[in-house]
């Protein structure tokens, strides 16, 4: 289970702005999504950052399978996440940019390079292994990214709206993947406005709002 109990952040500002104080509760079994809709700069990725590790919390818990979460960086909390920007290594073709997911010293057995090469042919990017990220459309970048976060086969996996603009058959596959992830025990966190992303993904939808989320029927 990943317990999140009143997570507190609030931004330094010096402004009278609107940005609200964040508590966040949520509680997520192992192969359960949660959707999280909310407008922008409602605190969405806000809320990402501080589960990540990214953002450091004023108050409130956070653990997995009751382990404290939050005493660990974000590379040992067993969380990945797959922002809107792609984050891929521009000098490292396709497949070791997927493989980084997998063994990050990128020494891969061959049963590694066998999943990387089904998964490049499940999102639809066989053939494209050795280019550089360089040298592909922003929506095959956007799968590079998703395959190797998805393979990484992490606990918990955040995913910032990670299907726009794809095609239909890209996404089904990349839905499929994410299905596979959920059946292993995998939480995850969807961030999404799209109703198919969430009629297909989401166990359990929420809203954010005034800074808290609140769930959605
Ligand atoms: N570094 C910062 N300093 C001050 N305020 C910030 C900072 N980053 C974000 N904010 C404010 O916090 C609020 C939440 O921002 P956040 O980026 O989490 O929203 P979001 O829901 O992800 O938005 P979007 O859908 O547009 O990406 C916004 O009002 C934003 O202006």
């Amino acid at each position: 289970m990943l317990e999140c109990r009143d997570l507190s952040f609030h931004y330094d500002r010096h402004d009278p702005g609107e940005t609200p104080d964040f508590h966040f509760s949520f509680r997520l079994a192992p192969g359960e999504c949660l959707s999280v809709e909310g407008p922008s700069g409602s605190g969405k990725s806000t809320l990402l950052g501080l589960l990540a590790g990214f953002l450091e919390p004023a108050g409130g818990t956070l653990a997995w399978q009751g382990q404290d979460l939050l005493a660990l960086p974000p590379w040992e909390r067993g969380i990945t996440t797959v922002f809107q920007e792609h984050n891929l290594f521009d000098q490292l073709p396709v497949w070791l940019n997927v493989g980084l997911g997998l063994a990050p010293d990128m020494k891969l057995t061959r049963e590694q390079r066998v999943r990387i090469r089904e998964g490049l042919a499940e999102v639809g990017l066989e053939g494209l292994q050795d280019r550089l990220p360089g040298e592909l459309s922003g929506g095959q970048r956007q799968r590079v990214a998703l395959l190797r976060a998805l393979l990484r086969g992490s606990r918990v996996l955040l995913l910032d709206e990670p299907f726009s603009g794809l095609d239909e058959t890209t996404r089904d596959g990349l839905w499929a993947l994410v299905r596979r992830q959920k059946a292993a025990g995998a939480a995850v966190v969807l961030v999404s406005h799209d109703r198919d992303d969430i009629e297909a993904l989401a166990d359990r939808r929420c809203r954010l709002e005034g800074g808290r989320l609140w769930p959605v029927d």
